[in-house]
């Protein structure tokens, strides 16, 4: 688990970090969204531990990060927004260069190196100079090179810019793997739709300041349920009929269906289907629907607001 305390951080007389308390628990994918300036690749450069932050500290299970660089370094992978590759070293030899710097023994380097390059779809491409290599490719050795010693915290500073939509969609389902195995991880982005495919958490950051810390998804988060319901043949006085259902607390009818919002909770989804049928409405379809991430990052930022 990764743990901020009272982290404040100073440019020179400038703070930009305020006081951030923050845990992302063990094999979460934690989204670091905010505008931008707001601090993210600071706050990112602080848990990497590359920044001395002004006053707080950032623990990687219980022990602060700082007091043991090295033995930190061996379980963290960061991909800073901009990072540069050893020009003239092949995919191998710089995969093979990072795993040995980050402390994996002689014994385990060949295996370590062998499967990232197969997880990252390199094995076609270990004999080649990087620097011959599309930005998409380098972009795969950027991360290659963070994960090849299998840390335990992967703090990952917009990774998919410069990756075409199919490498995007790849990159997802990469870090939906290394969750499978355990890893946490921080993924900064201003592509919401892209967080929202593997994230399980969100962090909103602004002005330095921690806005909101929520898990996506989650029906205990919310207090209100949104369901689809589609008919087939709604009557005239169909939605008027729907109205009159105490459950109900929001209703609109849009052209996919009839979209409705109660309170959380399987019984109250159970007795507005025994209300709807009672009704003798021709009931064909429920779907729950959930809040989108950009949806419950506009609500952060409008509760702050408000
Ligand atoms: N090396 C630096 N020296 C002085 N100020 C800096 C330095 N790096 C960043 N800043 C300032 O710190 C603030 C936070 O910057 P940071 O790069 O962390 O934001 P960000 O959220 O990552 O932004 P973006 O989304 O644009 O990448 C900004 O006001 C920026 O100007």
């Amino acid at each position: 688990m990764i743990k901020i305390k009272n982290l404040n951080f100073h440019y020179d007389n400038r703070q930009v970090l305020h006081d951030i308390n923050v845990e992302l628990s063990a094999g979460s994918i934690t989204g670091l969204i905010g505008p931008n300036g707001a601090g993210k690749s600071t706050l990112m450069r602080c848990m990497a531990g590359l920044e001395q932050p002004t006053d707080g500290m950032v623990l990687l299970n219980g022990t602060p990060i700082l007091d043991n660089p090295r033995k930190s370094f061996a379980q963290l992978g960061y991909l800073p927004d901009i990072f540069g590759l050893p020009e003239g070293l092949t995919v191998v030899q710089c995969l093979t260069y990072a795993a040995k710097s980050r402390g994996l023994p002689d014994n385990q380097l060949a295996q370590a190196v062998s499967e990232t390059l197969q997880l990252l779809g390199l094995s076609n491409k270990v004999y080649e100079k990087v620097n011959a290599l599309s930005r998409g490719q380098k972009q795969r050795v950027g991360i290659g090179q963070v994960i090849v010693h299998q840390p335990k915290f992967l703090l990952l500073d917009e990774p998919a810019s410069g990756l075409d939509p199919e490498a995007r969609h790849e990159l997802s389902l990469l870090l939906l793997k290394l969750k499978t195995q355990g890893m946490t991880m921080l993924v900064s982005s201003h592509i919401l739709s892209e967080l929202d495919e593997y994230c399980t958490h969100m962090l909103v950051i602004k002005n330095g300041q921690i806005q909101a810390h929520q898990a996506l998804h989650d029906e205990q988060q919310n207090s209100h349920q949104t369901l689809l319901l589609k008919f087939f043949r709604l009557p005239e006085n169909g939605i008027n009929q729907i109205q009159q259902i105490d459950l109900i607390k929001n209703i609109e009818s849009k052209p996919d269906g009839v979209w409705v919002q109660l309170a959380q909770g399987e019984n109250n989804r159970v007795a507005l289907i025994r209300e709807l049928v009672a009704r003798d409405l021709p009931l064909s379809e429920v779907q729950t629907v959930k809040t989108s991430l950009l949806q419950s990052y506009q609500d952060s930022l409008n509760i702050r607001k408000g």
